[in-house]
């Protein structure tokens, strides 16, 4: 009879990888699932991923495979796609999940459409599953960094607390610590709203304003993330844990971050269409200042930062004259509104 797997990680990207990389050195009976079976015997014939994360050699334990019937059975499954595949994913699941299996999503981002958050596409996706069982894991996890053996921590978020501390023990190894949290949503949206921020922090580097004016970016950023997600039923003190405020800052300094560099790019007169194609990665935080904005209007929120960013990502705005209109919009009392989001 085959093992229960402790973790399936679905997605061979960065960070489906870096997850299989630091629960294998950890010691967890753990497979990366890839897309089919040419893309799972590349990998093994390279015993790595070239593409996203050259060097890191795969420790033996480390399983591949490709059959959603193996990830199915598993303890717990990582769902590490992009947003807009994971519905796709999940459906290959559905018929086949073990009854007690936690399912994480690791995306970060807003479905098109529906408007739904990553949690809410799984569990329609998996509409018998438990719901207490469906969540999602984020937190400030630059892939890089982990995927080189620095320490890092996370959070996952499961409405059903003993499914949480399931996880949170599966999950944890001495380099990667998991907080545990029941706001789903509020862990969500974090995750998936700080990309917003950090491209236009990306924007900041590029053209050169200072560390002042990227301070009041992430800082003003920090406030419309709080004012959506609470418009979404987040508590708000989700957005000074891990997965808002922690998030924030590592991928708005990050070099590495893919949302922060393509900013940068745009700052440096780069078109759209051209700076998605050098960096080859996925930049969620381009579709979700599109969602965001629609989720904003139907909920009647401000969100400035992401209307500008969204003029200059999809109506040809100068990033220059989005700055300018920032900070010429009407004189405001800061307690008050943050009292606001507190009342
Ligand atoms: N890279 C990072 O540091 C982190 C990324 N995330 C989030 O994780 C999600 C995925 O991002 P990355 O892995 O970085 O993207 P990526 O651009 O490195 O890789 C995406 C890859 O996913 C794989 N993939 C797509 N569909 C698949 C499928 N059906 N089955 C198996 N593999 C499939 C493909 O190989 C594709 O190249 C995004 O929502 C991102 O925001 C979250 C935390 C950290
Ligand atoms: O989510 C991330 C870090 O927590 C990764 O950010 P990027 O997608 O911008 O690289």
């Amino acid at each position: 009879m085959i093992q229960r797997l402790d973790v399936a990680v679905i997605g061979t990207g960065n960070w489906g990888t870096t997850l299989a990389l630091v629960l294998a050195r950890g010691g967890r009976n753990v497979t990366l699932f890839g897309r089919n079976q040419a893309e799972v015997e590349q990998l093994q014939a390279a015993g790595e991923n070239s593409r996203f994360l050259p060097g890191q050699r795969f420790p033996a334990n480390l399983g591949l495979a490709f059959e959603p019937a193996l990830a199915a059975k598993a303890q717990v499954i990582l769902l590490a796609v992009p947003s807009k595949t994971i519905r796709s994913n999940a459906l290959q699941l559905a018929p086949l999940l073990a009854p007690d299996t936690i399912v994480l999503s690791c995306a970060k981002g807003i479905e098109t459409g529906s408007l739904e958050t990553m949690s809410e596409v799984l569990a329609e996706a998996l509409s018998t599953h438990p719901r207490g069982l469906i969540g999602t894991l984020s937190g400030p996890n630059i892939a890089n960094e982990i995927a080189q053996g620095l320490p890092s921590t996370t959070v996952v978020a499961l409405s059903d607390d003993q499914a949480g501390q399931r996880a949170q023990s599966l999950l944890t190894t001495t380099l990667m610590r998991i907080y545990r949290s029941s706001d789903v949503i509020g862990v969500e949206l974090g995750g998936a709203l700080k990309n917003i921020v950090a491209l236009g922090a990306g924007i900041c580097d590029g053209m050169g304003l200072g560390d002042n004016a990227k301070a009041a970016f992430i800082t003003r950023g920090l406030a419309e993330m709080t004012r959506l997600g609470m418009a979404r039923g987040a508590h708000p003190l989700t957005f000074a844990g891990l997965a808002g405020l922690g998030d924030l800052i590592a991928t708005c300094a990050s070099p590495h971050s893919r949302n922060r560099r393509l900013g940068e790019a745009l700052a440096r007169g780069q078109s759209l269409e051209t700076a998605l194609a050098q960096l080859g990665q996925v930049a969620e935080g381009v579709n979700t200042t599109a969602t965001a904005r629609q989720l904003a209007q139907h909920y009647n929120v401000e969100l400035p930062i992401a209307d500008e960013l969204y003029r200059v990502l999809f109506e040809g705005k100068s990033p220059q004259q989005a700055g300018l209109d920032l900070m010429q919009r009407d004189p405001k009392n800061e307690l008050a509104g943050l009292q606001g989001l507190f009342a």
